[in-house]
């Protein structure tokens, strides 16, 4: 490691013993710290710092020193991993204090502002470039920000800066010094209409569902609107409603049993499910539950899974409760596309009463011109056929039968993701299937319904009306989507509505057709714009994590009955960092922010790397100049103090 060189401005021989500095070198036991001549050392050393008074060529330390040509110093600019000019090119002396913080100053610097960010990701960090084997006898030039470097590369022209050789002689790319997150990819760029942002966060998009989602995953109810509410259930607690609690006892779902959904937290690890419970149901016998086995298995994107379903009496009542996966916001498909305000202002002209003294064509006009008004697109139909049959093959692939294909039992999330909601709770309640003599004849013929359900969801969805899938509106309904939908959609409906020969889920497969490719596009995109999101993300918890080491050290008021630790010794050190990261002023005393600036140090500090870096005291008295590994080395050390400590402490409490 290098050993910090310590610049003490006055006296010019010696950091005075009282002084905080002198604590820190007092700690370096093995390393003899270097004090020098000011101007002298600064003659010598070439390292990136802020202190600066003019614009000086943009140059990053990681760059190989000595086989870099600078060329063009008048329009550099500085970038993402060059942000400040050499000390070995222009400095500003410290001066008495004569900073409108008296006393209290950061080191002043030049500000110049970091690029925007499609400039960031145009530069090419290039740190710590080991060439090990060929003789340099050739060079790779880049031009970064209006400055050409000039980097060697081997006898055949094939290395570039990235590149090295390993002992074996086969070219390898090598990574970065420090992490960074090198900006948006140009594939996602390219995306940027479908979601992708250039942003170094999260784009509002997601961000907003994301907290949408986390805020009703964290909700509580309002005791005083909810004083019924068991506090436990069976091994849930927390409940909370996710739909209004039926006052009318009479409003009956699931063949003739009141139902209801809640939120819940499991006791033991603290995740949430949602809970379908049916009132006042009595489980006769436990045979069904080699079903809930069967559908407790399954695992599809296109589902939410059931989790297990257990009797209670927690309500008041004998209940039964079904427990799923808890997908946050999530609406119904019903609500989505058939609820009256999605209709613009629209009576479904489906739902007119037939026998009405109307004229038929005069019906028929009414129909086609609500239908032209509120169509869903084509592409969005056949997206939500694709999930559905997925869902479908393989429920049937295991012996299965959805038996509630109804838009109020499908739910869509963020992204038009679909998933069945209800799976189980027919095989439970009915409780048929045992009780036949052939399980697997009934489990058929309930597949076959299964696919005359979808049928008559796509036609609901085509003419956006629930009531054209009634007996005497299908025909009318089939001649509105040959009227406004392709052949193929027409026939997918009529082939999952002719019941008389035997059906199957596949044999949609070739109906669908290409569109299959365009949804598999679709998907893949998307995968490509959160992958992206995660990138970023990444990169910003590695940074917080430091953060919170930083900030846990800084200025903690008292460690281990001493009121001095934070100020002393490492942590010196670190509080000079910090103003340096976070604290820099201009020339005339303003904040200087730059983003890039406090990025860029924190990845180096993090990685450790070698490069320098002058520290200079409040007071204006001292520059130290110090790597970033030994700034590491103090972040590490007096963070695990700190733990060891807090460890301590819990071991005797
Ligand atoms: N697994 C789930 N996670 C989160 N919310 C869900 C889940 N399943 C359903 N929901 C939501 O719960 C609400 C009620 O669902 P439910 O299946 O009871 O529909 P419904 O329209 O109330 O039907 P019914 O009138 O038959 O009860 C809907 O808003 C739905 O989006």
């Amino acid at each position: 490691m290098d050993h910090p060189i310590f610049i003490p401005y006055s006296p010019p021989n010696g950091v005075p013993q009282e002084s905080k500095l002198a604590t820190y070198m007092s700690r370096q036991n093995t390393s003899t710290p270097v004090i020098t001549n000011l101007s002298s050392t600064f003659s010598k050393i070439n390292i990136g710092s802020p202190i600066s008074s003019k614009k000086v060529v943009a140059q990053s330390p990681e760059f190989i020193p000595g086989s870099r040509v600078v060329t063009n110093s008048a329009s550099a600019s500085p970038n993402f991993f060059s942000s400040f000019p050499g000390l070995g090119e222009s400095i500003t002396y410290p001066r008495a204090i004569d900073s409108p913080h008296s006393g209290t100053v950061s080191p002043h610097i030049t500000p110049q502002p970091s690029p925007p960010p499609h400039a960031i990701t145009n530069c090419s960090p290039i740190p710590q470039v080991v060439l090990e084997k060929p003789s340099v006898v050739a060079a790779y030039q880049e031009n970064v920000g209006g400055t050409t470097y000039f980097y060697p590369t081997s006898a055949d022209n094939s290395v570039t800066p990235n590149d090295t050789l390993n002992s074996v002689g086969v070219v390898t790319s090598i990574a970065s010094g420090y992490q960074v997150y090198p900006g948006t990819p140009s594939h996602v760029a390219a995306l940027k209409g479908r979601g992708g942002n250039s942003s170094y966060f999260v784009s509002d998009d997601i961000r907003l569902d994301i907290l949408n989602r986390n805020a009703l995953t964290l909700m509580q109810p309002d005791p005083e609107q909810f004083p019924d509410l068991p506090p436990e259930v069976d091994n849930y607690h927390e409940l909370c409603p996710i739909e209004p609690i039926p006052s009318n006892p009479l409003h009956k779902a699931h063949l003739g049993y009141q139902a209801s959904m809640y939120k819940a937290t499991h006791v033991k690890t603290g995740t949430r499910y949602c809970l379908r419970r049916i009132h006042g149901f009595r489980l006769q016998n436990t045979k069904c539950m080699a079903y809930v086995d069967l559908w407790k298995k399954l695992i599809h994107s296109n589902i939410v899974q059931l989790k297990e379903v257990f009797t209670t009496k927690s309500f008041g009542d004998n209940s039964l409760v079904f427990v799923y996966d808890y997908h946050p916001g999530s609406e119904t498909l019903l609500s989505k596309h058939f609820s009256p305000d999605q209709l613009n202002g629209y009576t479904d002209p489906f739902a007119t009463d037939p026998a009405a003294p109307r004229p038929y064509s005069h019906q028929k006009n009414n129909i086609l011109r609500y239908q032209q008004t509120n169509k869903l697109p084509e592409p969005l139909i056949w997206n939500y056929i694709i999930q559905l049959t997925s869902a479908l093959r393989i429920i049937h692939a295991a012996g299965l039968a959805c038996r509630s294909l109804d838009p109020t039992k499908i739910i869509l999330t963020s992204g038009k993701r679909l998933r069945l909601s209800c799976l189980g709770v027919m095989d439970v309640i009915m409780n048929d299937t045992s009780t036949t003599s052939n399980p697997i004849a009934l489990v058929q013929h309930y597949q076959q319904e299964d696919l005359t359900a979808l049928g008559k969801l796509v036609l609901a969805l085509a003419c956006k009306s629930t009531m054209a899938v009634q007996r005497e509106n299908i025909s009318t309904a089939l001649e509105v989507v040959s009227r406004t939908y392709t052949p193929d959609l027409r026939n997918l409906i009529m082939y999952l509505l002719s019941t008389q020969q035997r059906r199957s889920v596949t044999d949609l497969m070739p109906m669908i057709g290409a569109r299959f490719y365009t949804q598999l596009d679709n998907v893949q995109s998307r995968t490509d714009i959160l992958e992206n999101e995660v990138a970023k993300e990444m990169e910003n918890g590695r940074l917080f994590r430091l953060m919170v080491k930083l900030g846990t050290i800084n200025e903690r008021p008292e460690f281990n009955l001493d009121g001095t630790w934070s100020e002393t010794g490492d942590r010196y050190m670190l509080k000079l960092f910090r103003d340096y990261v976070f604290h820099q002023v201009t020339e005339d005393g303003r904040p200087w922010l730059d983003m890039a600036h406090v990025v860029q140090c924190l990845n180096k500090l993090d990685t450790g790397v070698p490069e320098k870096v002058c520290l200079m005291s409040r007071d204006e008295q001292s520059i130290l100049v110090v790597s970033y590994a030994e700034l590491k080395h103090c972040l590490e050390q007096s963070f695990g103090e700190i733990l060891n400590a807090s460890m301590a402490s819990q071991n005797v409490t």
